[in-house]
């Protein structure tokens, strides 16, 4: 398999895997595709920084002038060391701290994307301590199903995030009593992987009917983020995607009389069709009533899988004229909810073979975890023909260095 321009068979004898690839030409593709949807308005898109936060993604991101979506002093972090200003990065998620609310003020973040009241009083608090004004949108919970996987969707009213219009109605009346937050945007952001224009509808039209109920009522709205959310194909056979331009047709036109800036913030569909996580075959275990095709990788490398039930498809990387086997793929770690993929259909495996995983490239690497002592793998940056590790393996030492045996037990 070529993989912008790279032999991916021919990486795995150079780099010991798993690792994950991302390829450059196809981020800077979907990038290219949503600037041309958006070329003639007045918007930002941050990207969701979460979905990815490799430095080297993030330098695309920069590169493409886009900003960032962050949720959390790490990404602000990461953002800023990439090379996205400060003015165009937005804060979201449920738990901003107030040390979190500090840094990113000290950095001058463009806006807040506030969820809760304690969160506004909070950042009034800091922004007062610190002599400034924050800017602050309200992100609305409009109660709406997203058609998503229950754990991703974020815009129902039973959800965490965000607060109901009756209660952000009641945040603009008052208004006048927060001197260092200017309430001057709107935010939503009804889940991921959204696979129909629908929902996105629906959300659009209860927030711009918001929108036009405050700017009548006298308050001046200087954006509207839409969030991210838009879906992209894992499996050929049943997603059926909306494109790009379809989706940001539909924000536009819901939006048309809308004067401020629109903000957008894609996370999957920048860069889950650009990762592929590519691993071997330890060995095939034949069972009483299946087999097991056993990897290197496991959930801790890609969690979607047994987190969401998550389909990924799962590419032997051998000569198609192999007879067809089907197999229960599953990694090293010992659980049983560690598996990639049950009763999948490909050609005969081997002990050996490299097994590359698709869509690999949204909250995959960045959703790793160490159990079972496994380090993190590695990630390489492919770029029509030529690549570069941008992420080394951790090794079993760096794994362990934190750790320490308490004071007691050394005396
Ligand atoms: C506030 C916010 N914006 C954007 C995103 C990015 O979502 P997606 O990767 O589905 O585009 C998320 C994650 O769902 C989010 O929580
Ligand atoms: N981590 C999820 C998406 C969550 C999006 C973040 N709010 C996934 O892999 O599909």
């Amino acid at each position: 398999m070529r993989f912008d321009d790279v032999d991916l068979a021919q990486l795995a004898d150079r780099l010991p895997t798993p690792f994950y690839a991302y390829s450059a030409s196809a981020i800077r593709e979907r990038i290219g595709a949503l600037a041309a949807g958006l070329a003639g308005t007045d918007s930002l898109v941050c990207y969701a920084v979460k979905a990815n936060s490799n430095r080297a993604v993030l330098a695309l991101v920069a590169d493409a002038g886009f900003g960032a979506d962050i949720v959390s002093a790490g990404e602000l972090e990461r953002s800023l060391a990439a090379g996205i200003p400060a003015s165009r990065i937005v804060f979201s998620g449920v738990g901003k701290t107030a040390d979190e609310i500090d840094a990113a003020l000290a950095a001058r973040v463009w806006k807040f994307n506030v969820e809760s009241h304690d969160e506004l009083l909070t950042l009034e608090a800091v922004a007062r301590r610190r002599g400034e004004t924050a800017h602050a949108a309200v992100r609305i919970n409009p109660d709406v199903d997203a058609g998503t996987h229950e754990k991703i969707s974020t815009g129902k009213a039973e959800n965490k995030f965000g607060v109901s219009i009756d209660e952000a109605r009641r945040w603009f009346a008052d208004a006048a009593s927060m001197p260092h937050v200017r309430l001057d945007g709107l935010h939503v952001h009804i889940g991921s992987q959204i696979l129909s224009l629908d929902p996105f509808r629906l959300a659009l039209e209860r927030v711009r009917d918001f929108a036009r109920e405050l700017q009548d009522a006298g308050h001046a709205l200087a954006s509207i983020d839409v969030g991210g959310g838009l879906g992209v194909g894992y499996r050929d056979d049943r997603d059926r995607p909306v494109s790009a331009g379809d989706y940001v047709a539909l924000v536009r036109e819901v939006l048309r009389d809308f004067n401020g800036r629109l903000v957008f913030e894609p996370g999957r569909w920048l860069v889950a069709d650009a990762g592929v996580l590519v691993t071997r075959a330890i060995r095939i275990k034949r069972g009483e009533s299946r087999d097991f095709l056993v990897l290197d990788a496991a959930m801790n490398d890609l969690l979607r899988p047994s987190l969401y039930g998550a389909w990924h498809d799962i590419v032997p990387l051998v000569d198609a004229a192999r007879a067809p086997a089907r197999y229960d793929v599953v990694g090293p770690v010992c659980e049983t909810g560690d598996t990639f993929a049950l009763a999948r259909d490909m050609p005969e495996c081997r002990a050996g073979d490299v097994v590359a995983i698709r869509s690999a490239g949204a909250y995959g690497a960045c959703m790793a975890s160490t159990y079972n002592s496994r380090p993190l793998v590695a990630e390489v940056l492919l770029d029509n023909g030529r690549w570069a590790i941008v992420r080394r393996r951790q090794t079993i030492a760096e794994l362990v260095a934190n750790e320490c045996l308490p004071e007691w037990r050394d005396a």
